[in-house]
């Protein structure tokens, strides 16, 4: 694990010295936007046409942050418009690798050994993480953005003259709600999770733990009378959602030590997570393997004999009850 410092590679672990033992995410530095005609997104000043092959995309299949992209490529059906490789579950001294192994790719345009030969080709000077997932211009040989949640609404749009445009997971009438149970659930959820696993001190721990399993009592609470967590519409905030659900019970529960109760004691979150599970396209995009393998392989610090614990059991397939509520749009 590293980072990159004026184009060099420095192998260093998360530094929360500075902040009470707290794990503060660092800000994506790529934030250009694909558009439908090309023209730069309000405030940006390059602008990046969405034509069908010409982008091409580096995830991580234990990532929950790439996994929401995956998921979007899938629902919108970007699979022949934007290529994909899909790096190495074991993130160690190098960061994140090209070994092309357990159903790892390998880098297809390039065949870099490390992805941080991408940000370097990208700007040699480069300082800061190296993440997925990347989009990539192939055109351009550059990187267009590392933020998911802005990569998300360009594959939700930008791509519909040749996706499926009749999906739309950012509806105009309920972009308010979804910002603001984006704005919730990210901090003490999506990133809740991380905070409890990579705090250095118990009270920055705690802080974490309590904010989490408050938030997660109040959305158990929410889809008690709805099926989503806008109403009867699947939106963008349940997949943002459901990548942090998936990886729970198998890994945040004892890896993350967020254990005050599972995914499988909420009933209402359990049968949401199944649903969703469900939904065409998206179990494809769940690799167990990379996920289990990758945390407790990768984070030595907290886990250093990288012993991969062999359950919990889960059936996603099983049956599940969400369907008494009214049918999604
Ligand atoms: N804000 C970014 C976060 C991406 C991110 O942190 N990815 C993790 C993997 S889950 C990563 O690549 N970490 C490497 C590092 O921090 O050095 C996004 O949502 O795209």
């Amino acid at each position: 694990m590293g980072l990159l410092v004026d184009g060099k590679w420095v192998d260093q672990w998360y530094d929360t010295k500075q902040s009470g033992g707290r794990f503060m995410r660092s800000q994506s530095q790529w934030r250009d936007w694909i558009t439908a005609d090309g023209k730069p997104a309000p405030g940006r000043t390059r602008g990046f046409k969405a034509e069908p092959g010409r982008y091409h995309f580096y995830v991580s299949l234990a990532c929950p942050w790439a996994h929401r992209t995956l998921i979007f490529r899938e629902l919108k059906k970007l699979q022949n418009l934007i290529s994909v490789s899909v790096v190495h579950h074991y993130m160690g001294e190098n960061g994140w690798t090209f070994l092309a192994e357990d159903g790892a790719t390998g880098d297809d345009l390039y065949g870099f050994d490390y992805l941080h030969q991408i940000y370097t080709k990208a700007d040699p000077s480069y300082s800061g993480r190296v993440t997925v997932p990347v989009l990539w211009d192939k055109k351009e040989q550059t990187i267009v953005s590392n933020e998911s949640a802005e990569i998300i609404r360009m594959f939700n749009s930008a791509f519909d003259e040749w996706g499926d445009a009749s999906v739309d997971l950012y509806p105009k009438a309920l972009r308010g709600e979804i910002d603001a149970l984006n704005d919730m659930i990210y901090p003490a959820i999506n990133n809740g999770v991380y905070r409890a696993g990579f705090a250095t001190t118990q009270a920055a721990y705690e802080e974490a733990f309590s904010e989490l399993f408050s938030m997660l009592d109040k959305l158990e609470d929410r889809l008690s009378s709805q099926r989503y967590l806008t109403g009867d519409r699947l939106t963008e905030a349940d997949w943002r959602l459901f990548t942090t659900l998936v990886r729970f019970d198998p890994v945040y529960v004892g890896h993350f030590k967020c254990n005050l109760r599972r995914i499988a004691d909420y009933p209402n979150l359990s049968n949401y997570l199944r649903d969703l599970y469900q939904v065409p396209g998206v179990a494809g995009t769940v690799n167990m393997l990379h996920i289990k393998s990758h945390y407790y392989g990768s984070h030595t610090t907290i886990n250093p004999t990288r012993i991969v614990p062999v359950g919990p059991q889960i059936d996603h397939d099983l049956p599940h009850n969400r369907d008494r509520f009214r049918k999604a749009a």
